[in-house]
Parts: C-alpha cells; sequence; structure tokens
C-alpha cells in the first residue's frame, strides 16, 4: 500500500516540485529583481498545490537557506545613490565606464545620450533591465542594470548594477577582476572626459582654507601632434616617449622613482612650443595646470599649489626666464658648487617672500612632488642659455626638445593641414629656399592661410610664402654685400655686423644642434632602454 502510494503520489510530486525548485533558481538568478516577485508568487502557487501544506510551510520558512544552499552564485550590488545618507556612490559611475564598451559589443539593448548640451560624444551604455556577459581570465561574469520606483521622498528612482560569478572564483573576482574594472572604468572616464585648463589664482599674501587656488575652464585646443610642424623623426621620438611615460606604472614602480617627467621646450617665438604642450595634453588626457609664477607669493604658496593639482596632468611654466630671476648669484655661486640647492635663496625668500630657485626646484623634485601621481612638467623659454644649469639638469628636465624654425618636412605638414595639398610643383622651389633662410612655423602658417575675403587658391597661397621666403633671403644677403665706407652706408655696417652676428649665431645653433642631435641620439637610447626596461618590467609582471 505504501508503496503504492510513494510511486503513485510522492515520485511524480517530488519530481515536479524538483523541476519547479529548478525553475525558481533560474528566475532568481537570471530575471530582473523587477520581474522576479510576481514570477516567485506565480511559483509558489505552484508549489503550495503540489505538496502537502505541512511541507510547504517548512519550505516556505526555509525558502532562503534552500535557496542559498542550492545557489552556486555570489552576487554584489552597486548602487547608484548610497540611500542610507543618500550619497552617491562614485564606484557606480566608474562601473558605467568599464561597462559602456563591453555594452557596445555584447548588450541587446542599449541607450545613448548626450550628457552635456556642449557634448562632442554620445555616451552608450546598457539599457536598464539588460544584462551582459564579461569574460575575465576564462571566468564568466554577468551583470545586470536594473531599475526600481521606489517610495522614496528624494529618490524616486533606484538604480542599481548586480554582478555575479560561480562562487569557485570568489578569491580572483573579489580582488583581481573588481581591481581590473576599477582601472579600466577611470580609465575609460578618462578618455571620455572634457579636459581642463587651470591658471592659478593671485594670492597677494592672502590665504584662507576656502580661497580656491586654481580657477579652471574646459580646454578645448584641437591641434594633434599630426598638426605639428616639424622633423617627423623628432616627433616620433616625443610621441614614443609621451607614451612610455603614460604607460610607465609599473617601471617607476620597479626603480622607486616618483612617476613624473619633465620636459624643457626652447626656442624662439612662433615655433609651436605651446601647440606643442596642448598636443601632449590631447595626446595623454591630462589636464593642463598653467602656473603663472610671477603672480605666486612665495615657496610655501607654490607648495599649496602643488598640492591642490591632481592626478595625470600637465603643470606648465611659460617663459620660464622671465618668471624668475635665476641669473645673477646663483649663476656665480654655481661656478662653484654646480647642482646643489642655494641656501641662499631660501635666506632671500625669508626675508623678501618670494618664489626662489630652491623652492622651484622642491617644486619639481622635491618630497612634495610626489604627492600625485603621473605627471609632467613642462618649462619654455625663448633663451635657454638664460636658465641655471640646476634648473634644468637632466633627472629634473628629463628631455630637452629644442624648437626650432620651419624646415621643409615642417612645411609639408602644414601645406597639408593648411591647404590639403600632399605635394604641389611649387614644392621643390619652396624646400631650397626653406633651409636658407630661418622662418618660424607661425610666420609659415600665416602664409598658408588662405585670407577669407579674397579666397587664394592654394598656388596662390604657395606663391606667397615663396616671396616671403625670397625676401628673407635677400635680406640675409644684403648686408654681405656692401663693404663701403660711406655715412650712408653705416646702418648697413652695423647691419653687417649684426649678420655677422647672426651667421655666427646660425653657426653656433648648427654646432649646438649638431651636439643636439648628439644628444637627442642619446635621449632616445636613453628612451629606448626606458621602453626596454618598462618591457621587461611589464614580463616580469603577471598581465592583469
Ligand atoms: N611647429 C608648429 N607646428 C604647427 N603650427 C605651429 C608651429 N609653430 C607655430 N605654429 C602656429 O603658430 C601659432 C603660434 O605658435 P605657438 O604659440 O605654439 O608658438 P610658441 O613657440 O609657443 O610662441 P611663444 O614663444 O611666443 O609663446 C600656433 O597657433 C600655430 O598656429
Amino acid at each position: 500500500m505504501s508503496s503504492t502510494i510513494q510511486q503513485t503520489w510522492i515520485v511524480p510530486r517530488m519530481k515536479q516540485l524538483g523541476t519547479v525548485m529548478f525553475i525558481a533558481q533560474l528566475i532568481h538568478q537570471f530575471v530582473p529583481k523587477r520581474k522576479q516577485l510576481s514570477t516567485l508568487t506565480f511559483i509558489g502557487q505552484l508549489i503550495y498545490q503540489l505538496v502537502p501544506s505541512k511541507i510547504y510551510i517548512y519550505l516556505a520558512m526555509h525558502a532562503r537557506r534552500i535557496s542559498e544552499l542550492t545557489n552556486p552564485y555570489v552576487d554584489i550590488s552597486f548602487d547608484e545613490i548610497i540611500c542610507t545618507n543618500y550619497r552617491i556612490n562614485h564606484a557606480y559611475a566608474i562601473l558605467e565606464a568599464y561597462l559602456n564598451p563591453i555594452s557596445l559589443k555584447v548588450a541587446n539593448r542599449i541607450q545613448g545620450q548626450l550628457p552635456n548640451k556642449d557634448g562632442k560624444k554620445l555616451v552608450i551604455s546598457m539599457d536598464d533591465d539588460e544584462e551582459i556577459m564579461d569574460e575575465f581570465r576564462g571566468m564568466e561574469i554577468w551583470w545586470y542594470s536594473e531599475k526600481e520606483t521606489t517610495q522614496d521622498k528624494y529618490y524616486s528612482v533606484r538604480r542599481q548594477l548586480r554582478l555575479k560569478f560561480h562562487r569557485q572564483h570568489r578569491e580572483a573576482i573579489m580582488s583581481d577582476y573588481l581591481d581590473h574594472v576599477l582601472t579600466e572604468g577611470k580609465e575609460n572616464m578618462r578618455k571620455s572626459r572634457q579636459l581642463r585648463l587651470y591658471s592659478n589664482n593671485p594670492s597677494n599674501g592672502r590665504f584662507s582654507s576656502s580661497s580656491k587656488l586654481w580657477t579652471n575652464g574646459t580646454f578645448d585646443h584641437p591641434v594633434t601632434f599630426d598638426h605639428l610642424a616639424m622633423d617627423p623623426e623628432r616627433k616620433k621620438e616625443i610621441v614614443d616617449d609621451l607614451i612610455t611615460f603614460r604607460d610607465g606604472k609599473e617601471y617607476y614602480a620597479k626603480v622607486g622613482k616618483p612617476w613624473k617627467r619633465g620636459y624643457l621646450l626652447y626656442g624662439p617665438p612662433g615655433t609651436g612650443k605651446s601647440s606643442m604642450i596642448a598636443s601632449m595634453a590631447n595626446l595623454l588626457n591630462y589636464d593642463v595646470y598653467d602656473l603663472e609664477l610671477t603672480a605666486v607669493e612665495d615657496n610655501s604658496e607654490l607648495r599649496r599649489l602643488l598640492q591642490e593639482t591632481t592626478d595625470k596632468c600637465i603643470i606648465v611654466i611659460e617663459d620660464i626666464d622671465c618668471s624668475l630671476n635665476l641669473t645673477g648669484k646663483r649663476k656665480k655661486k654655481q661656478e662653484q658648487s654646480t647642482d646643489e640647492d642655494s641656501s641662499d635663496d631660501d635666506q632671500r625668500a625669508s626675508s623678501k617672500k618670494k618664489v626662489t630657485l630652491s623652492g622651484l626646484l622642491n617644486f619639481i623634485d622635491g618630497l612634495w612632488s610626489a604627492c600625485c601621481k603621473e605627471r609632467i612638467i613642462v618649462f619654455t623659454t625663448n633663451h635657454v642659455d638664460k636658465l641655471d644649469p640646476a634648473l634644468i639638469r637632466r633627472g629634473r628636465m628629463d628631455k630637452h626638445i629644442e624648437m626650432s624654425y620651419c624646415c621643409f618636412e615642417g612645411f609639408k605638414t602644414l601645406a597639408k593641414n593648411y591647404l590639403n595639398l600632399d605635394s604641389h610643383d611649387l614644392f621643390e622651389t619652396i624646400r631650397s629656399l626653406i633651409c636658407k633662410v630661418q622662418m618660424t612655423p607661425a610666420d609659415v602658417a600665416e602664409h598658408l592661410m588662405p585670407k577669407s575675403a579674397n579666397k587664394k587658391s592654394p598656388g596662390d597661397c604657395l606663391n606667397d610664402l615663396i616671396e616671403a621666403l625670397e625676401m628673407k633671403l635677400k635680406d640675409m644677403d644684403k648686408p654681405k654685400k656692401n663693404t663701403g665706407n660711406s655715412k650712408g652706408d653705416t646702418k648697413e655696417t652695423d647691419d653687417s655686423e649684426k649678420d655677422i652676428g647672426q651667421s655666427e649665431a646660425e653657426a653656433k645653433e648648427t654646432d649646438d644642434s649638431m651636439k643636439d642631435i648628439g644628444e637627442s641620439k642619446d635621449e632616445t637610447k636613453e628612451t629606448d632602454d626606458s621602453t626596454k626596461d618598462i618591457e621587461e618590467s611589464k614580463a616580469e609582471t603577471p598581465a592583469n
């Protein structure tokens, strides 16, 4: 009798119950929370009809425990707003930034939005109540985006991102995967965010904890390295150097150096020093802090300014030779002792309250300079020879970049930018002229720009440039032809002296540039070495 009951009632019921439990489990795992309640109520009713009431009550009492025992998945949720104190959960935005590119590839339902009216790019993310699967070192991870309406008077809509994975991966997910998600998410945020340009406010000696040291605005300079007119090999060398720096986190940690690098840009006005800085910011996606040293009251204000900068930025001091008195006393002293910071400077600082060379040296590589990571410091100058060698020695200003007059390769870049020309019959004439005269890229660009009033053809613009180059060449030749001693010739003689000076300067420049080529070779080697080191260090470190 009992075996008949077992076969006709218990066994089929147990099978049905098993199936129902299995379905319930699936619903719990894969159906968005919002829809779970109604589905589970329906399943509950099914169970109620299938099992005797005593067993049903037992199951209902222990449903959660049973579910935990049978559920092999771990669930982590991230609320957009932390309801207990109405704070924004910053992890949410980072997770969204991590998931957006994955959603673009795998989600079935995607939503797009323009974060603000000036936004350049649509932000694509997975739609509410959508799920996507991510993979990490062979592990499968599911992400769900959930949206719920609540009774809360402040936050009527509650958004949540939920992460689910098999419990056997708990350790790897909790440490490595979540680290990976945070790093990638932050990087994605950085790439898509609007760059900012900061400039320091003159404090006039009045400092309070509430006063803002930096003012900022959006940084929207369109220039990139592709636009820069300069020797392509040198350009590539600089770009490689910057990328090596940006990716050098492990290398800098390995060698025990703060993750920062100094660049000295020098050359005549209009050769592209500011454009180079803007290109650097656009390449690396770094904010720019334009530090006006003359507005800084003293060394301690300089330190406070430094402390208020963020990671991943370029700090620029333009025309450094005009910002500080870096010559004189220090220079004479430097003949005796070359590189050490001047204690004289400190004494002067305390008596006169101003920024000193030693304050600036501390700014670049003192202990406080390590307060942020991934930082580039750029000095620009038109007179490199006026600078104290201590300020620009390698290690402080790691890379010295000469921005010089326009070469033919530089002209070709400008012709492409301004006239969309890759070649032209007049290029050869320009090639023969441009190497004989000193014309800045700014001047060349000006001649290539079609004036809007009477639109000129590319040929007209090139002829314009040729004319200007020939004029310059003539000006250069003029004094050499005049050897007369009459009074009327005085000015020309002066000019000729100036020209001799100039040609001496040119000769020096050629020497310097030869030296620079040598240096740049050294630098390239240095960069190569550091790249090699980084690669080695990468090889030593297991990939994330
Ligand atoms: N190397 C270059 N490549 C492309 N454009 C350039 C270059 N140099 C100058 N220009 C053009 O000339 C303008 C002025 O150049 P920029 O301000 O970068 O020169 P600079 O060397 O910083 O000058 P200054 O020393 O006077 O500040 C730029 O906006 C750009 O249009």
